[in-house]
């Protein structure tokens, strides 16, 4: 065994460690419409792992490559929703070794859909269904679990029924004022869930379903009331639901000055931005829930 490394300076504070992305295809073929489910899984154990890093004694260390085997073999007999298979990990790695008490298990969910055929959709063929991901973070401490689900580059547009006014004017401020806009962002969300016992699929559908519809319903006055409206619809029709955080890009689509070349411009001809853009973000909280800390500490990229 190697020397102790100790020292009179330091040592050694939180720490985590596990297989990230383990890129994860399970096909149903009992019937010969097959299913997909398309996971990128990552396991991060935590609990008495002190002497792996200060005494390079390896007893306790589950390997990552044991990790990501576990990950496969739990996925020969069925994986269900992003959540169930998150939540089985945990309860997996931490009923399995005394000595790991917690740990973060995320999980990204890639859609496929069927492809169309003159003879109707395919059984076996899939094309994959745009850039938006569905994601959960597990996460166990001792006996407590966290549930935090989500969305990311679900990309919406709306072409009118959005204005920005009446903002602060300064020396700094170039900016007209918008009476007639587009409105477009990159919607990434994630909320947390305070139980374990639900159905997941339908849960995140209707979430997912109630964002779109505030989106595309309600008159924008700023992306950040915009933002604010989707957490609201979403926190009064599941009571499931303590929070929901928002990370939103406002993508700037600037009108074209056309009058150089003799024409008008009558919000049609657009430059679609890429950079600099706003960035908008805010949680919504349900007013008497329990703040939950432990459940965001490794959810990064929000507010
Ligand atoms: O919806 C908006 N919110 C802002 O805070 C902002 N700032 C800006 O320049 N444009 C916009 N749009």
């Amino acid at each position: 065994m190697p020397d102790t490394t100790a020292s009179d300076i330091a040592v050694l504070g939180e720490n985590q460690y596990g297989k990230a992305e383990v890129r994860l295809v399970r096909i149903e073929r009992e019937a010969s419409r097959h299913e997909i489910t398309d996971f990128n899984v990552s396991s991060q154990l935590r609990g008495d792992l002190d002497a792996i890093h200060t005494d390079g004694d390896n007893a306790h260390c589950v390997a990552t490559d044991s990790q990501k085997n576990t990950v496969y073999s739990l996925a020969r007999d069925g994986v269900g929703t992003p959540e169930e298979f998150a939540l089985r990990l945990g309860e997996h790695f931490t009923s399995s070794y005394d000595w790991i008490s917690g740990g973060r298990w995320e999980i990204e969910k890639y859609s496929w859909v069927r492809i169309p055929t003159g003879a109707g959709e395919h059984d076996h063929s899939f094309v994959k269904s745009g850039t938006e991901v569905r994601t959960v973070v597990v996460q166990r401490d001792g006996d407590d679990v966290f549930v935090v689900a989500g969305l990311q580059d679900l990309t919406v547009l709306k072409s009118t029924a959005s204005e920005f006014v009446g903002f602060t004017r300064d020396k700094y401020t170039t900016l007209a004022e918008a009476t007639d806009r587009i409105l477009a962002t990159d919607v990434k969300a994630r909320w947390r869930y305070t139980r374990t016992d639900l159905d997941f699929d339908a849960v995140f559908d209707d979430v997912r379903r109630l964002m779109l519809e505030q989106f595309a319903t309600q008159h924008s006055y700023a992306l950040q009331q915009t933002l604010y409206q989707m957490g609201i619809a979403v926190l009064e029709a599941h009571p499931e639901i303590a929070e929901i955080k928002f990370s939103m890009p406002n993508k700037h689509h600037f009108l074209v000055d056309l009058s150089p070349f003799g024409q008008d411009n009558p919000n049609v001809v657009f430059f679609a931005a890429d950079r600099p853009y706003g960035l908008i973000e805010a949680t919504v909280l349900r007013k008497d829930a329990t703040p939950e800390p432990r459940a965001w500490a490794s959810v990064t990229g929000f507010c």
